[in-house]
């Protein structure tokens, strides 16, 4: 049974804080998440079936190429999730194995509800004991930021991390986050999080952002400044959606250290062999620090 709410406010957080271990594996492995996204292409390509096994074949030689090169890896759940209960097994597996690997997990799953509803997320994503529970999930804060609070604190007290969509990689996310101007609908994300971020101690807060690596100027027109948020960036769109090492540089100025790149099919296309998978993966980093 879950714990209550009241139980959980008089006891001490039970692990390190996600910023803290996080911060951690990329000063020592470096700014690379490897995204884990079974798409029936990619399925196919590796000579698997789009079914459960073949599923389940394709996460565990991931997590067997990268669990001890990449500092996150990030199952994509709606892959999992078109695969119904058994495809849900398979991430519980795979994130059981990320976990045992010593990889950090990033569940992508990009939840936001109403905060009643939004409670029962962060129970399966962020709790104890849920066989879901990853180090970290994907959330979209569009029914407001404070609709996350169930997930916010639940990550605060099991040390685990949330993300928090603020600028997406795809072309169509402008039509919401860019609206307001000087005060755009991203601007107040970014200062949400960086307020929610005060109650961490140490060098990145649990409260991560998700910016895409292509936005451009996205934070310069919009007047956006990722410093003071001290939470780690995901940022998508390296390789597969275009983006280059060169332009996370660009993009990030300054930020660039808080920056977590990950990148899924430009690195997925490699396999199936785990040398080759190891070897992607280990340039994308290589480009990355260089
Ligand atoms: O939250 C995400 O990870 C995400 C946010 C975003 O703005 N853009 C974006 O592409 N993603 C996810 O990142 C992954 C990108 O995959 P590739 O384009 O194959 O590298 C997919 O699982 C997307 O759902």
């Amino acid at each position: 049974m879950p714990e209550s709410a009241a139980t959980r406010q008089t006891q001490q957080p039970v692990r390190e804080s996600f910023g803290s271990r996080l911060a951690a594996a990329m000063v020592e492995r470096g700014p690379l998440c490897v995204g884990i996204d079974p798409h029936p292409g990619l399925l196919a390509d590796w000579g698997l079936n789009d079914d459960a096994a073949g599923l389940e074949r394709f996460s565990l030689t991931v997590v067997e190429a990268v669990g001890s090169l990449a500092a996150a890896v990030k199952p994509q759940v709606a892959l999992y999730e078109r695969h119904g209960s058994a495809g849900m097994a398979v991430l519980e597996r795979t994130l059981a194995a990320s976990a045992e690997a010593g990889v950090l997990s990033i569940a992508d799953a990009k939840r936001g509800d109403i905060g009643s509803t939004m409670a029962a997320y962060a129970d399966a994503w962020l709790r104890d004991g849920s066989s879901l529970a990853a180090d970290s999930v994907t959330l979209s804060p569009y029914l407001g930021f404070e609709s996350l609070r169930p997930a916010l604190d639940l990550a605060a007290h099991y040390g685990r991390g949330v993300f928090v969509l603020a600028l997406t990689s795809n072309p169509e996310g402008k039509s919401v986050q860019h609206v307001g101007g000087d005060d755009s609908v991203a601007r107040r994300i970014v200062a949400a999080a960086a307020a929610e971020n005060q109650r961490y101690d140490g060098a990145l807060g649990s409260v991560g952002l998700v910016v895409g690596a292509t936005i451009g100027s996205a934070l310069k027109d919009l007047d956006i400044e990722l410093g003071p948020v001290r939470g780690a960036i995901l940022a998508p769109g390296l390789g597969a959606q275009g983006a280059t090492p060169a332009d996370l540089r660009a993009t990030f100025g300054g930020a660039y250290p808080q920056v977590l790149a990950t990148s899924s099919r430009g690195i997925l296309a490699a396999g199936p062999s785990v040398a080759a998978l190891r070897a992607a993966a280990e340039e994308t980093l290589a480009g990355l620090r260089s």
